[in-house]
């Protein structure tokens, strides 16, 4: 179970809706307003878990009005940033941009960039310094593709994955820092990885980041999962100790099915 002290979570749980290149400006206003109201209806309690989605950027708009406007409890982020702030970078998008349409978060390093956009460990430090310049908290994806899982090598790969980002960047500036762990041959499979594989994981990257700043520091980074992450299965995922929380993909897209995710502790099972 996502550990707890006095019937609090020892950090508290983020539930993380990642829509990837779906829903348009339209749609993510009547799936964020669905979402809210599913969750009200479930007496969802936001400051004991925290629900954020991370809509494309061409919706970004249309949300911030709505949450701002409703006074909703739901986050926001964007799936990507520029390592500039503005210029002559055609496509890019600012951080500064981002954080001015009510932005919290984002995503850096999703595997889909990593292996679409051919993104290198150099460039998302440039963009986790530019969140961190914007006051946006970086949730760095990392994670092992099937091959190198099969050579036993997932663990060494995600670490050198989580230093090559982090670089030169340190505790005091990482302290909101969000880690998403994502098993590639996991993502939009329907093939997840078991919850021990998830808390195998989630506790390497905190021993490391205990190592390479301090215990206190990565007692205090939240450590998600994600990879075919469903209602059916969050609970069992979200047992580990060390697992804080999901990054959803297909499953966000759904308010009910989302709002159920978010929900996870109704199916926890206390041992
Ligand atoms: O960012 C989300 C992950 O890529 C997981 O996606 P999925 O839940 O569709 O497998």
């Amino acid at each position: 179970m996502t550990a707890q002290k006095d019937g609090q979570f020892v950090r508290r749980p983020l539930i993380a809706g990642n829509w990837k290149m779906n829903m348009d400006h339209m749609q993510a206003v009547a799936l964020v307003q669905k979402l809210a109201w599913t969750l009200d209806d479930a007496g969802h309690d936001y400051d004991r878990v925290q629900v954020s989605v991370f809509p494309p950027f061409t919706d970004l708009r249309g949300v911030q009005t709505l949450v701002a406007g409703d006074r909703l409890r739901i986050d926001y982020g964007a799936q990507d940033l520029s390592d500039k702030d503005s210029g002559a970078y055609t496509g890019d998008i600012s951080g500064r941009f981002l954080q001015r349409l009510g932005c919290t978060q984002v995503l850096i390093g999703h595997s889909e960039r990593r292996e679409v956009h051919g993104e290198s460990d150099g460039l998302l430090n440039a963009k986790i310094r530019a969140a961190l310049a914007h006051e946006l908290v970086p949730v760095l994806c990392v994670g092992e593709g099937l091959q190198v899982r099969n050579a036993g090598e997932h663990v060494s790969h995600t670490l050198a994955q989580l230093d090559g980002a982090l670089e030169g960047l340190s505790a005091e500036e990482l302290a909101e820092l969000v880690v998403a762990y994502e098993p590639v041959w996991a993502i939009g499979t329907g093939e997840v990885a078991g919850p021990e594989d998830a808390q195998e994981m989630a506790s390497a990257i905190r021993a490391h980041l205990a190592q390479r700043y301090s215990e206190e520091f990565a007692a205090g980074v939240r450590v998600l999962y994600g990879g075919s992450v469903k209602s059916s299965n969050v609970a069992a995922i979200l047992r580990g100790a060390d697992v804080d929380g999901a990054l959803v993909g297909g499953a966000s897209l759904e308010a009910e099915e989302f709002a159920k995710i978010a929900t996870f502790e109704k199916h926890l099972v206390t041992e």
